[in-house]
């Protein structure tokens, strides 16, 4: 049990009926969790409004109410709390409950349209084989050291994020590593936490649907940058147009990173082959396993955290060469036959170009390029006739299939995406709903030395269909397949 007040404090109250000198057990954001003496915070959602819910929750037993605006009435007994914002209150009551975690502890966000979690898991890699006690919140997993949780979100909710936070200072966390989305940001699931650093990797076009415009999506992202302490570092990829945008207005130590401009952590591409690129970085020079131009960016922006962080730079760029990719991420399987499947994670139109720009690169001779892809139902619908556009111009043979349908026809997303489609290329194109026969018939196809990229899903292992999961794992079909057909 807390105290009430103690939660509250800075939570940005306005009026207060009844005592905030109780006790309360947990709290609660969705009225269907709450138990006897819990408070419940009531935030307006993007479905419905959890002001409907006040007098359910305190009909199954909480003790407090927190909200934007009072009930009309008001049950004897109970605390009820006005607060102006109720994300923020969540937030900071959070962040209280479990005693301010975040301050004990190194933290480091990470943001942009694409890389947050190959540089957020591959700084968790790199701390580690430091030696260190390290955290990660990541699209994949959350990780208290060497303890592995599942996870819902890229960016989990306010009492997820300070529970797993604080579970970090019982086991001696130092550094801790997190994802920061835009629609974390923008529900200030994420407000309240003390950060050592941010870093912007890069931005374009994604999550449309709920931004509204590219220019709120880029503010969105920027607040995380806004809000840095004085003493934090703010770290972003100055080739990137909105790069310097984020540092616009931050508080933080200002530092930069870059391929093509002038920067604080310049970095320059030597080699590059299919097994890995020689990197050089400032005066250092380096071999990662990690192909493409876009993780020579990531390389550059793990590396300068380390730097920042204290790591001493002849061990980082020794352990830099050591780092594996992070599953999901250009994820690779050469058939005896030698086709080359590559899984990743890309379900941007930006990440899909990346990809398949960087595959073009490794090509050496007239192997062919078929890419499996699809769009995920109930996200963006902007961008998939942008990604069919894309996988059609920059592949020999493209199927589109689904993703994760949600609750849309796999059919019509698939149309949306053949929308993209240039009259020149539409004979380059075959759509197969089933995304298993989709990854069959790419296999069938496919010659000796011709690459295979199944785009979209990554590290994912499941498929969403109108609220059911059924195990799917690209990488698993994709190796079974090309086993099978003794290719
Ligand atoms: C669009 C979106 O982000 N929605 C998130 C949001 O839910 P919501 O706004 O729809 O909530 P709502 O259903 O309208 O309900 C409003 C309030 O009423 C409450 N309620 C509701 C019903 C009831 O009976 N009782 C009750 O109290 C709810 O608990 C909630 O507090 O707040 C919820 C709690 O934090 C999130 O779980 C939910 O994430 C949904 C599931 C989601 O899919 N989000 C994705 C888009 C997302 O956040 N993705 C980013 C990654 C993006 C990237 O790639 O960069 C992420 O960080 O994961
Ligand atoms: N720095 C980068 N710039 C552009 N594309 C990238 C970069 N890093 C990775 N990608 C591509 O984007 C895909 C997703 O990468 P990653 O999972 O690291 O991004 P993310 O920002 O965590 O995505 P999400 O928004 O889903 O959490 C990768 O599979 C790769 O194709
Ligand atoms: N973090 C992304 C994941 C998309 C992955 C894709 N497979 C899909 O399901 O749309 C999002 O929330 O939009
Ligand atoms: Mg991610």
């Amino acid at each position: 049990m807390k105290l009430l007040k103690d939660i509250l404090y800075g939570a940005g109250l306005t009026a207060v009926n009844g005592s905030t000198d109780i006790l309360v057990n947990e709290i609660q954001f969705d009225s269907r969790k709450v138990a006897m003496d819990d408070v419940f915070v009531a935030i307006k959602g993007t479905i419905t409004d959890g002001h409907l819910y006040v007098q359910k929750a305190v009909d199954l037993g909480a003790k407090a109410i927190v909200c934007e605006k009072l009930p009309e009435l008001l049950v004897n007994g109970i605390t009820y709390v006005e607060v102006s914002d109720g994300n923020t209150a969540l937030a900071v009551m959070a962040s209280n409950f479990y005693g301010n975690p975040s301050k004990n502890l190194k933290l480091v966000g990470v943001t942009g349209t694409n890389g947050k979690t190959t540089i957020s898991s591959l700084l968790y890699q790199l701390f580690k084989k430091a030696g260190y006690k390290v955290g990660l919140l990541s699209t994949i997993k959350i990780m208290v050291d060497d303890e592995v949780f599942s996870t819902t979100h890229t960016t989990p909710d306010a009492l997820v994020i300070n529970k797993h936070l604080a579970m970090m200072n019982d086991a001696g966390v130092e550094f801790c590593f997190m994802e920061v989305s835009s629609h974390g940001i923008h529900q200030k699931r994420t407000k309240g936490l003390v950060f050592e650093g941010a870093i912007f990797t890069n931005l374009s076009h994604d999550h449309l649907d709920y931004h509204k415009t590219f220019a709120e999506y880029r503010d969105t992202k920027k607040i995380l940058f806004d809000e840095l302490p004085k003493k934090a570092f703010a770290l972003s990829n100055i080739d990137d147009k909105n790069g310097s945008v984020m540092l616009q207005n931050t508080k933080a130590r200002k530092l930069t990173y870059a391929l093509k401009s002038f920067a604080d952590y310049r970095g320059q591409v030597l080699e590059a082959q299919f097994t890995g690129q020689l990197l050089k970085i400032n005066e250092y020079e380096f071999w990662t396993k990690l192909i493409g131009h876009f993780n020579a960016y990531n390389m550059l922006a793990i590396y300068a955290t380390a730097d920042l962080l204290g790591l001493e730079t002849l061990e980082t760029l020794r352990l830099l060469s050591e780092l594996n990719n992070v599953d999901g991420r250009f994820q690779y399987y050469i058939s005896a036959n030698k086709i080359t499947a590559i899984v990743d994670y890309a379900h941007t139109p930006d990440a899909l170009k990346n990809v398949l720009e960087t595959i073009g690169a490794l090509r050496t001779g007239n192997e062919r390029v078929i890419t499996v892809v699809g769009c995920g139902g109930d996200r963006d619908s902007s961008k998939r006739p942008v990604m069919g556009h894309i996988a059609s111009e920059m592949s020999n043979q493209a199927i589109f299939t689904s993703d994760n349908p949600r609750s849309e026809s796999p059919g019509a997303i698939i149309r949306d995406m053949e929308a993209g489609v240039e009259p020149q290329n539409v004979k380059k194109i075959l759509s197969i709903e089933n995304r298993e026969q989709a990854i069959k018939a790419a296999c069938q196809m496919a010659d000796s030395e011709d690459i295979i990229l199944i785009a979209g899903k990554g590290h994912e292992t499941y498929q969403e269909t109108n609220g059911k999961r059924i195990d799917f794992d690209d990488f698993k079909i994709v190796k079974q397949q090309l086993d099978n057909l003794n290719k």
